[in-house]
């Protein structure tokens, strides 16, 4: 697993911006090598800003959007359309904005769809299976995620079951954030991706960011396991890096 580093950005409004010129170079540097890009996002205050800043950008041009597939991290298992899916916001800062080929849109299924949420992680790690040449997920170039107050990351949180699951989707249910149903990524799906990067910005996460990078157990402080092939890259406001020891600010990225 690659030891994370870290970017300190003034406040949550650099933040955005600067994760989201982050993002646009990402995206274009994976298209310029291979024809393609795979990205997953994050829902949450943060991870949605990123995406409005995105949209906002005029460097957006020079991303092939309908040369991306766009995939999440998890979702809350609500009915389609409800404003409190991470699928709703991301389209309203962003994909409603930019010409995506929905056929490579990939929400988590909804809550209406008919189906428990077994069955729709189930059809949810079918269709990443689908999208991967090798293995059952494809290469994700960037994955993002937010991070609780509790450390949580996409919605792997402390202490419940879904953080010992090895299948690339999990149901989860008794999530401490409403609402308690929903649908994640697991940790052995997260650490696919070549590179990871938790976005966190406020007081109210500066202690989960430092416990996320120390070597806590995943199993109580989820964001600790979440580390990407390549690069685990840390982006936060100063108030989120408010409690971090000053030699991991400084500290260069090796694998
Ligand atoms: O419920 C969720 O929360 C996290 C963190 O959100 P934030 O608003 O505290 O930044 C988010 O990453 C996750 O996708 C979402 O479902």
């Amino acid at each position: 697993m690659t030891v994370p580093s870290v970017v300190v950005h003034r406040d949550q409004d650099l933040l955005a911006k600067a994760a989201a010129a982050r993002l646009v170079t990402r995206i274009v540097d994976a298209q310029s090598a291979g024809g393609g890009a795979h990205i997953v996002l994050t829902g949450g205050g943060v991870g949605t800003a990123v995406l409005a800043e995105v949209a906002a950008s005029p460097a957006r041009d020079a991303v092939d959007w309908r040369n991306l597939d766009i995939w999440w991290g998890d979702e809350r298992y609500l009915p389609a359309g409800h404003e409190e899916r991470n699928e709703t916001g991301a389209r309203a800062a962003l994909l409603d904005h930019v010409d995506v080929d929905e056929r490579r849109v990939h929400p988590m299924p909804a809550s209406d769809s008919g189906r428990t949420p077994e069955d729709a992680a189930e059809r949810y790690a079918e269709e990443l299976r689908t999208a991967a040449p090798h293995g059952d997920v494809p290469s994700f170039d960037v994955l993002m995620l937010g991070l609780g107050p509790d450390a949580h990351v996409a919605s792997l949180f402390p202490d419940l079951p879904a953080l010992r699951e090895s299948r690339p989707v999990v149901a989860v249910h008794g999530a401490p954030k409403p609402p308690p149903t929903r649908l994640s990524l697991s940790l052995p799906a997260l650490r696919t991706a070549q590179e990871v990067w938790i976005l966190a910005a406020g007081e109210s996460k500066a202690k989960a960011a430092r416990l996320a990078l120390s070597d806590a157990d995943p199993a109580q402080v989820p964001a600790a396991g979440a580390r990407g092939r390549e690069r685990t890259l840390f982006v936060l406001d100063r108030a989120a890096a408010g409690e971090l020891p000053s030699e991991i600010i400084s500290r260069p990225a090796v694998p």
